[in-house]
């Protein structure tokens, strides 16, 4: 198989008990689109019950065995998540390599990665995930290495199997490595002493966007700008922003990686370190599709995901992105930690970063200011970015300005 060559696969859908699972099965074909995969044929299946051997019943075992006669297949995918025991039976029974959803999404991650240390946390997960699978089983192996492993056997497996443990060994230094660098750097942003906001939630709901936004907004210098994309997991790295509202207002803001249903452990357990910069942040921004039919089942899987992560107490603003979708308008206060926006409308960027700014700097508000012509402090205000309007009376300058009470008692004697 060629390197351009996209994987043809055959999808297996699933619903248990007769619920049509239309929602989880998009999602499932758009982490397939997102991994590079073409579907060239799905089979659907409806169960009573999981097959404990096979996950699904054996006469759709077979019904897709001669499917796979009949057209060129390179890795069969399963929608759900399967035992060691069930994927190794599926591939004796079709001769082909499995996927569950659990393999799909560390593919579809290691497709994407593009920092040395996401590299490295896939490679962990990918290991980790093998090993317990490494069992009378060579496909899996000759599948990463991009050819297929014939005729090797129980000598092989061993082989294998102290390879894949000597190589999960040198990554995971490999990763405490670059795990210190992070915590020098963000010892140094401490030290800065900027309040930091963690963009998160479900994948796909606009984080990037809203980052990119800000930037554009905010950066006097062309800042470098995140990817935003309509794809499953656009983002696999976090970054970290400085933001300037103005001189004395600025923030550091971190875009995370997406979450989803089913988020396979070992990736967490792979993307703590970089995840674990959420627990530092002094807000959280949950960004929502607002749009997607399934929202409220995506706000769960992102504080579940929290939990899991050990996020706990850290202030949080729910912004529901992707309004300019919905039919009908809405406020955009929904309540005082809920708002609604389209995150591509410049007048919504603006109001949430007012609200940002009155989350980190309480204590800041507008004044009115008079100043008169000749009066060297309008150019002062100009220079710290705090000046938000400017009136011209007959005899002086009516202003007004962003501060905080403390900064506003020197200029006490200009107050309006
Ligand atoms: N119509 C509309 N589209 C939006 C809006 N905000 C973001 N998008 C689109 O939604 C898609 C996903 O946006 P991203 O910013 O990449 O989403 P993300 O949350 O960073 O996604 P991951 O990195 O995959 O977790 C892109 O195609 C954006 O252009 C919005 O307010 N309205
Ligand atoms: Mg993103």
């Amino acid at each position: 198989m060629g390197n351009q060559e996209k994987e043809a696969v055959l999808v297996v859908l699933t619903s248990l008990q007769g619920k049509e699972n239309t929602a989880y099965w998009d999602e499932f074909l758009e982490l397939v689109k997102a991994a590079d995969m073409e579907v060239v044929m799905h089979a659907k299946q409806h169960m009573k019950t999981v097959n404990s051997a096979t996950y699904i019943g054996s006469g759709k075992v077979k019904e897709i065995k001669e499917m796979l006669e009949s057209t060129a297949v390179d890795v069969v995918l399963i929608d759900h998540v399967l035992t060691p025991l069930q994927s190794r039976n599926l591939e004796k029974a079709w001769n082909r390599p499995i996927m569950d959803r659990n393999a799909l999404i560390l593919e579809l991650f290691e497709t994407r990665a593009v920092t040395a240390e996401a590299k490295l946390q896939i490679e962990a997960a990918k290991l980790n995930a093998l090993l317990p699978k490494l069992v009378g089983s060579t496909s899996y192996l000759g599948r990463q290495s991009g050819g297929r492993n014939k005729g090797a056997g129980e000598k092989q497996l061993e082989l294998d199997r102290r390879v894949i443990k000597r190589r999960i060994g040198e990554v995971r230094n490999e990763l405490k490595r670059l795990e210190k660098q992070r915590a020098v750097r963000a010892a140094k942003r401490q030290r800065n002493d900027l309040p930091i906001v963690a963009l998160i939630g479900y994948t796909n709901a606009g984080k990037s966007t809203i980052m990119n936004q800000l930037l554009d907004r905010f950066q006097k210098k062309a800042a470098k700008q995140v990817l935003e994309k309509d794809m499953l997991f656009a983002t696999l790295d976090t970054s970290v922003r400085r933001i300037a509202l103005d001189a004395h207002r600025q923030f550091l803001l971190i875009d995370t990686v997406g979450f989803v249903s089913d988020l396979p452990h070992e990736l967490i357990e792979a993307f703590h370190s970089t995840l674990e910069q959420i627990k530092e942040a002094d807000l959280l921004l949950q960004i929502v599709d607002g749009a997607n039919p399934h929202y409220r089942e995506q706000m769960q899987v992102t504080s579940d995901t929290l939990q899991k992560l050990g996020v706990e107490n850290i202030a949080m603003l729910t912004v529901f992105n992707k309004a300019d979708r919905l039919q009908e308008k809405h406020p955009r206060c929904l309540r005082e930690d809920r708002v609604m926006l389209c995150a591509k409308a410049e007048k919504d960027i603006d109001f949430l970063c007012d609200l940002i700014s009155k989350r980190l700097y309480p204590l800041h508000q507008k004044w009115k200011l008079k100043i008169p012509y000749d009066d060297a402090l309008l150019a002062q205000l100009r220079k710290q970015g705090i000046l938000s309007e400017i009136h011209y009376l007959d005899d002086a300058m009516l202003v007004e300005i962003d501060a905080d009470a403390e900064r506003m008692r020197k200029w006490e004697a200009y107050l309006a």
